[in-house]
């Protein structure tokens, strides 16, 4: 298998409390790069959740996904960074000023405190949400323009890279170039429900269209076997960085 295939997988620890999160980290941490604390576990436990992680030697995506006036997001975004985490993200629908705030704030403490600066990433649009749901916020582009859009501006801000759906990351590469990163969540082994996302591919076909990370939750918290599921999910991954 290939060695970067773990690199490339974050696993979201979308689970009830602090002692399942430790029992997945355990369980997980030979196959995933990453694990994802999202607004259930960090509303339920806090810092502790991100703190046992690191502890166990492994990296943190803070998903929390801050959407406010410049100034709350950019000193929530420094609190994130004095977490120690490895990458944390904002909706880039709170817009520039919001962003470069944010990315300006977080290097000016990385500077100060000399500790590195987390990956900064945008969500664009909702893996979850389509047309549909677009047109009843009052928006009418193309869910695939709108997403490129917002990667633009996320870049020209000084963000490293967007979450989107895989059914987007070509046009993003094409759109911001190389080192940008694509985090995908949307990503439906075919083995696995669909349950709520909308906007989906295979971890083959994500890592195919570009997508630099896949973040992949209940196709393996809710398989007969994770493990194997996840395993599978490698394979996969791994066959695609080959071809
Ligand atoms: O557009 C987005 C942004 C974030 N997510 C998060 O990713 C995971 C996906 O979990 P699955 O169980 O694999 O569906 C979840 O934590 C979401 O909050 C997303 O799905 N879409």
């Amino acid at each position: 298998m290939n060695e970067r295939a773990k690199d490339r997988l974050i696993f979201a620890l979308d689970v009830d409390d602090f002692d399942q999160a430790r029992y997945w980290v355990e369980t997980l941490k030979d196959k995933v790069g990453v694990f994802k604390i999202g607004k259930q576990l960090f509303t339920r436990c806090g810092p502790a959740v991100v703190k046992m992680v690191v502890a166990q030697g492994a990296d943190v995506f803070l998903d929390l996904k801050y959407h406010d006036i410049p100034n709350t997001v950019a000193k929530a975004a420094i609190e994130a960074t004095r977490l120690g985490v490895r990458i944390f993200n904002v909706h880039a629908l709170g817009g520039g000023q919001m962003m470069r705030t944010a990315v300006e704030q977080v290097e000016g403490y990385c500077h100060q405190a000399g500790c590195p600066r987390p990956q900064m990433l945008a969500v664009t649009i909702l893996t979850s949400s389509d047309q549909a749901t677009l047109a009843e916020i009052g928006i009418e582009r193309p869910v695939d323009e709108m997403v490129v859009r917002l990667a633009r501006l996320a870049q020209a801000s000084g963000f490293d890279g967007v979450v989107a759906s895989p059914r987007e990351a070509a046009l993003i590469h094409a759109a911001c170039g190389e080192d940008f990163a694509i985090v995908t969540p949307g990503v439906r082994p075919a083995f696995a429900a669909v349950d709520d996302q909308k906007r989906i591919m295979t971890p083959a076909a994500a890592i195919a269209a570009g997508a630099t990370a896949l973040v992949i939750g209940r196709p393996i918290s809710a398989a007969a076997d994770p493990l194997a599921a996840a395993g599978q999910i490698l394979e996969e991954i791994s066959a695609a960085l080959e071809g």
